[in-house]
């Protein structure tokens, strides 16, 4: 088991590539199951994640090829193998085998997922569509046993907006007989990003982007070649580290339309942002203003930038209240950030952040993997070597953080941790 080390002080400058989307990626790999042929993505991300849902996909008799960040899948002799344990505890996005099975095959058997722990992460609305649409769903002993005879399109309301339930439910309604309609669907543009795919795999998808999505169900679909967008998570942390420590920074592989409620807010602190189509370019003022933010579902303020976002606060003058609607318990970091000396209360679901606040570095836990990010930003600006345990969960989403970092002039490094560092990250 490793940590990571992070020397602070080091001003950032020059340019880092953004990676394709995580929250992407693991959707497009178990839609490839719903195809009779090859499916081919380019531009994967190189994170754990990826590994273990190609791992899975080989599990129920996948062809899987990965060649860097190019992957090919080939389904046709893929099986209804249930999955109730093992690797798919360990990610969030292991769901949707529940979807993309029971469309190809109309049964599945997948363990209720790991990811991130937040707080309370339902899957109601997701079982709520499969029944909608024929599907019988029974809970045992942990694994989610989905069984239909034949789906048949249905209107689905999301009483909660979310974007897993929009996407499983749009990948187990593409060969459903007849229409599905999506109702109170959510808007991210990884959604876009997984109908993009799917209609090249020859699905009827309209809508998706807008919160009212129309399928056509069809027979069969077939392989297709697909290139993956940008992460607009990755690319935030890093827009975000570049306001915190940056010189001057260039993030380039980026769609800026994607992250505009972070550049709003990034602007009215005194960061100067230019954007191009591709890039961004960041310089941070002399001084940050503090701000509120909230977090929303897309195009608000991502939730999962909210903890990174909590780091740069530390350095602003005045106060910033951080509020998370989507995931009200997301603030794990607070008290790792605290151990840096920086002046956070949770109070009433919000982290009410007083700066400017001089970091100091600890060793710190990275309780999951925005958290991580969030810890790796508060390293780059304290004085001295913040070590941070859970580097597993900032693998889950960044690639190659370390020479990415590097390549911008930070002093980040690997070392293994003795049996006691293992002993005391495991009991805490
Ligand atoms: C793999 C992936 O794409 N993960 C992202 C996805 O997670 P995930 O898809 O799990 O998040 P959702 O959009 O589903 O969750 C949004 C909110 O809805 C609630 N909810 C969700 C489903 C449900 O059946 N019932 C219910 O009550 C959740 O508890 C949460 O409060 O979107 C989150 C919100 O943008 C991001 O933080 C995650 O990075
Ligand atoms: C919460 C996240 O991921 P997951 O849903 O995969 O746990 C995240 O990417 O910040």
């Amino acid at each position: 088991m490793h940590k990571l080390l992070v020397e602070g002080g080091s001003r950032l400058r020059g340019q880092v590539r953004v990676s394709g989307a995580k929250n992407s990626a693991v959707a497009l790999l178990p839609a490839a199951i719903l195809a009779e042929s090859t499916v081919k993505i380019e531009g994967l991300p190189d994170i754990s994640d990826v590994g273990i849902l190609s791992d899975l996909l080989r599990e129920i008799g996948g062809e899987v090829h990965k060649d860097g960040r190019n992957i090919s899948i080939d389904p046709s002799n893929m099986i209804a193998m249930p999955l109730p344990n093992g690797k798919v505890k360990k990610l969030r996005a292991s769901y949707y085998f529940m979807g993309a099975m029971l469309g190809r095959f109309n049964r599945a058997v997948i363990g209720l997922p790991g990811g991130c722990h937040l707080g309370p992460r339902p899957i109601d609305q997701h079982i709520k569509g499969f029944e909608a649409l024929g599907a019988e769903v029974t809970n045992e002993q942990g694994a989610i046993y989905l069984r239909a005879k034949e789906l048949r399109g249905a209107r689905i309301y999301l009483d909660v907006v979310s974007v897993g339930a929009t996407i499983n439910i749009m990948l187990a309604a593409v060969r459903a007989k007849g229409k599905t309609v999506i109702e109170n669907a959510a808007k991210e543009p990884e959604i876009i990003d997984v109908a993009t795919l799917l209609t090249s795999m020859g699905a009827k998808i309209k809508g998706a982007g807008t919160d009212v999505i129309r399928i056509e169900g069809v027979k069969s679909l077939s392989g297709c070649l697909h290139t993956i967008i940008p992460d607009r998570i990755e690319a935030g942390t890093y827009t975000i580290m570049a306001a915190a420590q940056g010189e001057e920074m260039i993030i380039d592989n980026v769609i800026p339309q994607h992250l505009e409620s972070l550049l709003a807010k990034l602007r009215e602190m005194g960061v100067t942002i230019e954007e191009n189509d591709e890039q961004l370019y960041v310089k941070p003022g002399d001084k940050l203003k503090a701000v509120d933010i909230k977090t929303l579902v897309y195009p608000g303020f991502p939730t999962d930038l909210q903890q990174p976002f909590t780091s740069l606060l530390t350095k602003a003058e005045g106060t910033g209240i951080v509020t998370d609607t989507i995931y009200q318990a997301r603030f794990k970091h607070v008290d790792e950030l605290r151990r840096m000396n920086a002046s956070i209360k949770v109070e009433g679901g919000s982290a009410i952040v007083s700066g400017p606040s001089k970091l100091q570095a600890a060793k710190v836990k990275a309780s999951d993997l925005r958290a991580g990010a969030a810890l790796v930003i508060a390293g780059l600006m304290a004085e001295g070597v913040t070590e941070i345990t859970g580097v597993d969960h900032i693998e889950r989403g960044y690639e190659n953080i370390t020479n990415k970092l590097i390549e911008l002039g930070a002093k980040v490094w690997y070392e293994e941790m003795s049996d006691e560092e293992v002993e005391q990250f495991q009991d805490s």
